[in-house]
């Protein structure tokens, strides 16, 4: 929690369970520095392409119950039928891990088209109501201030999001967004679509030059020319361009703070240094 002209913000990041089984223990040791920062909670991807339920539950239980941090594990409409939700749901009762982010995930590596196409649960939404109707979930779901790249327009999007909302998403979790105006002029949109629930900033730190590409082609998000000025400047010195990317979000993370944001949701992509030095910068300025 960042408290700040008496308002508290949540703080929060997010990791990805390790493709290899032998890597495990890093993430570990990662979870075990990342609760010397006292987060709200720690988010844990739904494995790589939509795969690996099981290493995502699996860390979920270990921040739940062993970091005792809260976890909130993320689930994916495309990785899941009625019997796989079922079980998962149950095992999240057992472990006692309560937040879930729902989903509808993007298209498995190894996923054909037809496959995709015919998946059973189509939205978010699909799986928002069976996690609604089965348990006791604080549930999370994803809105795009730039709008999702599928959907034609803003308001479109907009339409669906105030559905899953209405159907029983509790908070958002924005996707990472470089623009904090692209991001005040959604909170308007929503406010005038009547959708009040708390919504956590997505921050993605830049910290090497050939991580731009890869995130813009995930969220469609725009590059603000400050940002693509420094990657363009330090693209052959990784060493200031990690700190003018940490720099960037932590200026990123500072506007938002003070212009009210509900909380930080760092996507610190398992790096312990990179969510620490922006916590305490921040807390630092601010408090
Ligand atoms: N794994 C992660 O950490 C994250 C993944 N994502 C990705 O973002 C993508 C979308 O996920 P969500 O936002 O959960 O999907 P969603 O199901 O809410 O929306 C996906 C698209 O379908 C449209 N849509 C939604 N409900 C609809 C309905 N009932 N009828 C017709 N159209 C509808 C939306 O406007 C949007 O264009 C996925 O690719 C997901 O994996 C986003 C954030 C985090
Ligand atoms: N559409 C979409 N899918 C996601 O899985 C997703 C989002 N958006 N937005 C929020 C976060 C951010 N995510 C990300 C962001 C970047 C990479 C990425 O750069 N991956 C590199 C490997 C990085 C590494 O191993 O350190 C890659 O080459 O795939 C992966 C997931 C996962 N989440």
């Amino acid at each position: 929690m960042i408290e700040c002209n008496g308002k508290n913000i949540e703080f929060s990041c997010e990791v990805f369970p390790p493709k290899r089984n032998e890597d495990m223990y890093d993430i570990y040791k990662t979870l075990d520095e990342i609760k010397l920062l006292n987060p709200d909670f720690i988010s844990v991807t739904y494995g790589a392409g939509g795969s690996n339920s099981k290493r995502t539950a699996q860390i979920a239980t270990y921040i739940q119950n062993i970091s005792e941090v809260e976890a909130l594990a993320h689930v994916t409409a495309v990785g899941v039928n009625p019997e796989k939700l079922a079980c998962m749901l149950e095992e999240f009762e057992r472990k006692n891990v309560r937040r879930i982010l729902a989903l509808r995930g993007d298209k498995p590596r190894d996923m054909s088209d037809e496959d995709f196409k015919e998946r059973y649960y189509k939205y978010a939404s699909d799986i928002i109501k069976v996690i609604k109707d089965n348990g006791n979930f604080k549930i999370a779901a994803a809105c795009y201030p730039e709008k999702h790249p599928e959907a034609s327009t803003v308001a479109e999007d907009i339409k669906y999001l105030k559905e899953k909302v209405e159907i029983g998403a509790d908070e958002l979790i924005t996707q990472m967004f470089f623009d904090n105006n692209k991001f005040y002029d959604f909170m308007d949109k929503l406010g005038a679509a009547n959708v009040n629930v708390p919504v956590h900033a997505g921050i993605m730190p830049i910290t090497a030059a050939n991580q731009l590409g890869t995130s813009v082609a995930l969220s469609g998000s725009s590059v603000p020319t400050e940002l693509s000025n420094i990657i363009a400047k330090y693209s052959e010195d990784p060493i200031s361009m990690r700190k003018a990317g940490v720099e960037y979000a932590i200026r990123q993370t500072e506007d938002l703070i003070k212009n009210g944001v509900d909380g930080i949701h760092i996507y610190c992509m398992n790096k312990f240094d990179v969510t620490r030095e922006i916590y305490e910068a921040v807390v630092y300025d601010l408090t």
